[in-house]
């Protein structure tokens, strides 16, 4: 299934707002050039559920994957616990008809198995390694070899026990590619226009690098939530990935 409003460039745009009525701001400006609309810990925990109800009162977010004329929603929640606590959350949010719910994948393969058996219809997507890690980081945590190693091993983790989708940053896309096949999405933040600030992010690439490298859905959100202009920025964004798409056949 394409993603978000027919025609639109896959740019998911990171709605990390304070409250309710900043997130709804934002969201006015980049939803004309938005294929999904991403909210994370931010901005849920603050606001709960009631915030998607907002966003879609105002036309700014498609009622339910696939009937999309508004941007579709991407709960980036990241579950991480034990299986049955993660299968509740997934039934929890469920009621919101998300199109992608993120989960770690490094909660193993009970916890991604349970998500997935909880939700049928979201597509579960398997966080692999924080884009935010660098090698210095991820040895510090515990996991050895390097981000792109851990990267595979988690991301063949998560398709197994059923994850329809990946997060990794736009470096490991080509190898998840490789060793996982076209059938599996693949989500990148840790994307950043040229010449803008990594800030805390490591392992990073271009909105145009990433979808030529393979990338599904390009996420993005302080180089346009910053920005002056918030829907001229996103529009640029999406203009650069679809200068980068690979053309239909190749
Ligand atoms: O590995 C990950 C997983 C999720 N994210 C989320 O993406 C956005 C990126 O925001 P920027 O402002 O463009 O850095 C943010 O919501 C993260 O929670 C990630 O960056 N890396």
């Amino acid at each position: 299934m394409s993603i978000g409003p027919a025609g639109r460039a896959p740019l998911a745009v990171a709605l990390d707002a304070p409250d309710g009525a900043t997130a709804l701001r934002w969201a006015a400006a980049v939803a004309p050039a938005a294929a999904v609309l991403k909210i994370g810990l931010e901005l849920f925990y603050r606001e709960g559920p009631a915030v998607v109800d907002a966003l879609r009162e105002q036309g700014l977010l498609a009622a339910a994957p696939g009937s999309a004329s508004a941007p579709e929603l991407f709960l980036d929640l990241k579950l991480h616990d034990i299986p049955a606590t993660v299968a509740g959350g997934m039934r929890s949010v469920a009621t919101l008809s998300p199109r992608f719910v993120t989960v770690h994948a490094a909660g193993g393969s009970a916890m991604v198995r349970a998500a997935v058996d909880a939700a049928p219809d979201i597509e579960v997507a398997g966080v692999t390694v924080l884009t935010s890690l660098d090698v210095k980081a991820l040895a510090a945590i515990g996991f050895t070899g390097s981000p792109r190693d851990v990267v595979r091993r988690l991301a063949v983790l998560a398709v197994e026990a059923g994850a329809r989708a990946l997060v990794c940053s736009p470096q490991e896309v080509r190898m998840v590619r490789s060793e996982l096949g076209d059938a599996v999405t693949l989500i990148t933040p840790g994307v950043r226009p040229p010449g803008a600030q990594a800030a805390d992010q490591a392992r990073t690439a271009t909105p145009r690098e990433a979808i030529a490298s393979g990338a599904n859905l390009v996420v993005v959100g302080r180089p346009i939530t910053r920005a002056t202009d918030l829907g001229e920025a996103a529009q640029a964004i999406a203009d650069s990935i679809s200068a980068g798409r690979a053309p239909v056949g190749t």
